[in-house]
């Protein structure tokens, strides 16, 4: 049976562990790296699928804790699935719910059989298991899923993340028996193991083992120094097939994209340029600009000069900060989009410095400009 989704490997960069790719999904076929825009409720947040498409979006997040919750799978099923639910016909992908859990509700009780909790709506007692979190998706429709998984502190103990790395590798095996639509939907195992090498790969080996299309690098940026971050990296991205993409999950900024792509990490998520954009702050090649700020209320300049996105071309900071201070919602709109295009964007500036083998020194006049001082 054809699988959901392939990856093909196009180049590997040559002074690093950087690869230029393409993701095979059922709703078109998306060149890698790329940043994922993360609309949990099934949209992100103040675009249209119009503005995603026009900005170069590939692949979008939708949180499966929240869809179950609200509206419920059911109505997102009968509606004929996420794509014709939120009028967006490219790549979809959901998580299992397992992070949220973990970091939103009411955590009440982990077991072998799943994760009881409370609603974080209304106190609801609920119980996700591998086999209902796998449903779930499966009814959502998205053309890649995720495991159900424990995402656990990263300064837990050696013996709990020992522990809840062998129970996520159970749950992630009960997940591909549950999963029921495996030629149109690709499910992808997550490798945890929090900063413990062995434990790292004993997750990489168990999941590699049940041979999923793709692998998900779970449990960080949650709290870590980039430092750690980028210690596990390197030691977990070569326990993973070189012929699967590699998703970082939750990641990230600007630096950590670059430093993650370095390390052979395919794809990411990060709820960070929307959120910020929310209060105004906006990533520009010169660092974050928080264009709220009274300095900016005659700046005639675009947010960033360097940047050629829709909102850089059309408005000023001093027009956005005025639509901010007047809380005009088209102001975060505007940072919004801006900040969804500046990573985006920045994914095809890497692609392009892997084909011409210069990702460092991509990387060294990027942290220059934007401000980064080596940590
Ligand atoms: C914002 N940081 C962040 N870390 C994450 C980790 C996971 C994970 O391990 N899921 N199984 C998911 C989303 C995350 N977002």
């Amino acid at each position: 049976m054809e699988p959901a989704i392939k990856y093909r490997l196009i180049k590997k960069e040559k002074h690093t562990g950087a690869r230029l790719g393409e993701i095979v999904t059922p709703h078109g076929t998306f060149k890698t790296p790329m940043f994922m825009p993360v609309g949990t409720q099934a949209s992100v947040k103040t675009m249209a699928p119009e503005d995603l498409k026009e900005m170069g979006a590939g692949i979008i997040l939708s949180n499966t804790y929240h869809l179950w919750l609200r509206p419920g799978e059911d109505i997102v099923e009968k509606a004929g699935g996420l794509h014709k639910f939120m009028n967006w016909d490219r790549g979809v992908l959901t998580d299992s719910g397992g992070f949220q859990v973990f970091s939103l509700a009411k955590l009440r009780d982990i077991s072998e059989e799943g994760v009881a909790f409370k609603s974080h709506l209304n106190g609801e007692k609920l119980f996700l298991s591998p086999e209902k979190a796998i449903h779930v998706e499966n009814a959502l429709g998205a053309d890649i899923m995720m495991s159900f998984d424990e995402c656990p502190p990263f300064f837990e103990s050696y013996d709990y993340v020992k522990k809840s790395v062998e129970r996520t590798s159970r749950w992630a095996e009960r997940g591909l028996i549950a999963h029921q639509n495996p030629a149109t939907q690709g499910l992808f195992g997550i490798v945890q193991g929090a900063g413990f090498e062995d434990l790292r790969r004993q997750s990489a080996r168990d999941l590699v083992g049940m041979d999923f299309p793709g692998y998900s690098i779970g449990g960080l940026s949650v709290g870590e120094s980039k430092g750690e971050m980028n210690r596990v990296l390197d030691f977990t991205t070569p326990m993973l097939p070189e012929d699967k993409p590699r998703y970082l999950m939750g990641v990230g900024s600007p630096d950590a994209l670059i430093d993650g792509v370095i390390r052979g990490v395919d794809m990411f998520d990060c709820v960070l340029p929307t959120r910020i954009a929310r209060n105004g702050t906006t990533m520009t090649s010169q660092g974050r600009l928080v264009v709220k700020n009274a300095k900016y209320s005659e700046d005639f300049r675009p947010l960033d000069p360097k940047c050629d996105c829709y909102v850089c071309k059309n408005y000023t900071r001093a027009y956005i900060r005025h639509l901010i201070k007047a809380d005009e919602t088209f102001g975060i709109h505007l940072t919004s989009y801006h900040n969804l295009y500046f990573l985006i964007n920045l994914m095809h500036q890497v692609q392009d410095a892997i084909e011409q083998d210069n990702l460092l020194e991509f990387r060294e006049a990027f942290f220059e400009e934007y401000g980064y001082n080596e940590n």
